[in-house]
């Protein structure tokens, strides 16, 4: 049985009198604890199939499935977005326990379960800051462990990183990796760097131009733990890296 299961799913947007076909026919299924990024050209509906799994958008046409194995409170998902996730006017604890509060779960289990994940992301010593007193990095970290702390059904991660230095990045994305391997979420993570995919999922979705499709599903077969070394120098992994490369050129063109 599949986490996630998205049969023929379409969604047009309206715009004035014109319609903007953002997805088409979108079919997959996505296994518990997979670590899947979509990949594909801006504006071919990555956000939107995020949004529409998060409930925020209705599909034109199809249906979404996310299996539920935790109790009827368990949230469905939770999502880390690019930037400005966090709550300006609560420090990184209470923005970290910001969920758990809001479906009134014991105290001692609040602390605990914040606690641990501000120790995952390397918060522990900050927790009585506010995030304006915080990096961009320490803000995406302050995502990544309120997602986690909530203990949703699945992860759903659009371009988390994507603000950050190169430096910052290859952190948070290890300390990413090590929180997933330890609770072994379902993710879904939107991403526009082929070396981020490859360096993360056990899947890529690459998707066409508008409007979106998926044209190939591409498994990783690298070992775990994997380093960004690892995946510059692996010849299998660099001949799809040029085959992403390849497909995305083609489609960014042809859209321009
Ligand atoms: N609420 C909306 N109303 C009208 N059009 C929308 C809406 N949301 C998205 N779109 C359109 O749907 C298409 C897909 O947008 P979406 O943001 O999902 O793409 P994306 O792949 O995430 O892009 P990017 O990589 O640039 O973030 C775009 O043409 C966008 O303009």
């Amino acid at each position: 049985m599949s986490k996630i299961q998205i049969k023929q799913l379409s969604k047009k947007f309206k715009k004035r009198n014109k319609y903007i076909e953002a997805l088409d026919q979108i079919h997959l299924s996505i296994q518990e604890g997979e670590f899947v990024c979509l990949l594909g050209p801006s504006g071919c509906g990555k956000t939107t199939l995020l949004r529409i799994l998060a409930g925020l958008e209705v599909p034109t046409t199809g249906e979404v499935n996310i299996q539920q194995e935790g109790s009827s409170k368990t949230p469905i998902q939770s999502m880390v977005f690019q930037e400005n996730g966090v709550i300006p006017w609560l420090t990184v604890e209470e923005n970290v326990a910001f969920g758990l509060k809001m479906r009134h779960l014991p105290s001692s289990y609040i602390k605990e379960q914040t606690e641990h994940y501000l120790r995952k992301v390397g918060l522990i010593n900050f927790k009585k800051l506010y995030p304006k007193e915080l990096s961009g990095g320490m803000k995406q970290r302050v995502s990544i462990a309120r997602a986690f702390a909530n203990d949703p059904e699945i992860l759903l991660m659009d371009e988390p990183f994507a603000a950050l230095d190169e430096q910052n990045k290859f952190i948070l994305q290890e300390e990413l990796l090590s929180i997933w391997q330890e609770t072994k979420k379902t993710v879904l993570f939107i991403t526009h760097s082929i070396d981020e995919a490859l360096l993360l999922s056990d899947r890529i979705l690459l998707m066409s131009a508008q409007p979106g499709k998926i044209v190939r599903d591409i498994p990783i077969r690298l070992e775990r733990p994997r380093t960004i070394e690892q995946v510059r120098s692996d010849p299998e992994i660099t001949n799809t890296f040029l085959e992403i490369w390849e497909h995305l050129q083609k489609e960014v063109k042809q859209t321009r």
